[in-house]
C-alpha cells in the first residue's frame, strides 16, 4: 500500500507508449465516492467485491499497464486471474511506507497507528504478492523514474 503502483505505473504506461488503468480510480469512478468513504459508509467486505469486479473487467478489457489496490491480491479468483500475466510486485520497508502514506488518512487500513498496521497487512500478504509477482522490484530509496526503469529490467521489456 503506498508502494507506489499508480505512479510508476502511470510512467511505465507512458515509457511504453500504452494505456495506463487503476482498478483503485475505476472503483471511484463508477461510485462518484472515495475509496475512504466506501470503507466507511459500507465496509470492507463491500469495497472487496467492487474491487474484484473492477479488476476482472480492467483485466479483460484492458491492453496497458494496470494497477491494482494493494488488497486485490487477497482474493482467490484475482490470483488465479493474474497467473502467467507479467505482474510485478513493488515492495518498500515500512519506514518508507510510514514516509510516504502513514500520515494520508485517504488509505482507511492506515488510519490508526500506521506503522503497526502496516506491517500487520504485510505480515498477512506478503506470501500472496511474492506468489502472483513474476517480479518483485525494491522502491526503497529510489525515485518512481527508477523503480519504473527497474521494473522494465526485470521484465525484460523495452529501456526508456
Ligand atoms: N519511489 C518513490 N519515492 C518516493 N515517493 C514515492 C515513490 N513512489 C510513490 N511515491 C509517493 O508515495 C505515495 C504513494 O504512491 P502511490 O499512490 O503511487 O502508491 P500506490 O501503491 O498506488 O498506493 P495504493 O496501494 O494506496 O493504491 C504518493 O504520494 C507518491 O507520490
Ligand atoms: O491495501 C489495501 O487494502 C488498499 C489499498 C488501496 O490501493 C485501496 O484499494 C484501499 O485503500 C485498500
Ligand atoms: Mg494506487
Amino acid at each position: 500500500m503506498g508502494s507506489g503502483k499508480s505512479t510508476v505505473g502511470e510512467l511505465l504506461a507512458a515509457q511504453l507508449g500504452v494505456a495506463f488503468r487503476d482498478t483503485d480510480a475505476d472503483i471511484v469512478a463508477a461510485e462518484g465516492r472515495e475509496i475512504s468513504d466506501i470503507f466507511v459508509e459500507d465496509g470492507e467486505e463491500h469495497f472487496r467485491a467492487l474491487e474484484r469486479a473492477a479488476v476482472r473487467t480492467a483485466v479483460a478489457e484492458h491492453t496497458g499497464v494496470l494497477a491494482l489496490g494493494g488488497g486485490a491480491i487477497l482474493d482467490d479468483g484475482t490470483r488465479e486471474l493474474l497467473a502467467g500475466l507479467p505482474v510485478a510486485y513493488l515492495s518498500m520497508d515500512v519506514e518508507e511506507a510510514v514516509k510516504r502514506v502513514g500520515l494520508n488518512t485517504a488509505r482507511p487500513l492506515l488510519a490508526v497507528n500506521p506503522r503497526r498496521q502496516w506491517r500487520e497487512l504485510m505480515d498477512a500478504r506478503r506470501h500472496l504478492y511474492t506468489e502472483v509477482a513474476r517480479v518483485v522490484v525494491a522502491t526503497d530509496d529510489r525515485t518512481p523514474e527508477e523503480v519504473a526503469q527497474a521494473v522494465l529490467d526485470a521484465l525484460e521489456l523495452k529501456d526508456v
